[in-house]
């Protein structure tokens, strides 16, 4: 079963051309990196996947739903399936972990119990395992402006695991953490990704990164699919000609 699938998709902002016919599929399980230099289209795409944007052609398939042109409840719904990290975390800072995760619960729940905070005791119960499962049980009641960088994109996971989402849409997750944290974020990922079944699609920079915890890397170039494979298929020749002479310096 596909977790996803693009097909002959194009996007264009203005006369810019910014997809140029994208077919791609991510199987059900699957960790697949997206590497490509600054400018290549990767967040597009993601925000394709999502129903954030509309493609100006093609379609795009999220867990057997044709998403692009959805609307309403229908959309939303399969967007349900769908959860997103973001490099800046999309958390609200002022409120605690606990209730960061439980807004993950927010389209199971009623407006006015949302509102008051009286979530039902089945959805705090999930929220409070999935912080144990992120390893921050015991920062819960925490204000999120209080955290880590690194715990911050963990608080981040525990809200797609609430929200049982199926597909995971990473944009650059780990960008703004140092190279430790950004290596233990994730292995975190990947590890929930492999015991619950999740399907993960990641924008990244940093090609090692994406080397170490895919099992795909599709490599982007100018709007295009320039190379779609196993991490090892990934010699220096393939990575300088995606990045021009040096992959340093995208
Ligand atoms: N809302 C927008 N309006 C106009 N042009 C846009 C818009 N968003 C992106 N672009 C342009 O589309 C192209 C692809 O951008 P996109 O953000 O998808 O690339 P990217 O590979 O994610 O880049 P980066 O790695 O720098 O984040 C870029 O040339 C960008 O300037």
């Amino acid at each position: 079963m596909e977790a996803l699938e693009l097909r002959h998709v194009c996007q264009a902002y203005g006369k810019k051309q910014v997809l140029d016919d994208i077919s791609l599929t991510v199987h059900a399980g699957e960790f697949v990196s997206i590497i490509g230099p600054s400018g290549a289209g990767k967040t597009t795409l993601l925000r394709l996947c999502n129903g954030m944007l509309q493609p100006a052609s093609g379609q795009v398939w999220a867990g057997g739903t044709r998403l692009d042109g959805l609307k309403g409840r229908q959309k939303r719904q399969a967007q349900q399936q769908i959860g997103m990290i973001f490099q800046d975390f999309c958390l609200v800072e002022e409120m605690s972990c606990l209730q960061n995760v439980l807004n993950g619960a927010l389209a199971r729940v009623s407006f006015w119990r949302a509102l008051s905070g009286r979530f039902p005791r089945a959805e705090r119960q999930r929220a409070v395992e999935a912080l144990a499962d992120v390893g921050l049980n015991e920062l819960a009641a925490a204000p999120v402006r209080t955290l880590s960088g690194g715990q911050k994109q963990r608080v981040a996971i525990a809200r797609t695991l609430v929200q049982q989402a199926s597909l995971i849409l990473a944009d650059e997750p780990v960008a703004s953490l140092d190279p430790r944290t950004a290596q233990q974020v994730l292995a975190l990922l990947r590890r929930l990704q492999q015991r619950r079944g999740l399907t993960v699609l990641m924008n990244s920079h940093n090609v090692d990164q994406a080397r170490t915890w895919s099992d795909r890397i599709v490599g982007l170039q100018a709007g295009r699919v320039f190379f779609a494979g196993p991490p090892d298929a990934w010699d220096e020749a393939r990575l300088a000609a995606l990045y021009g002479r040096d992959r340093h310096e995208a």
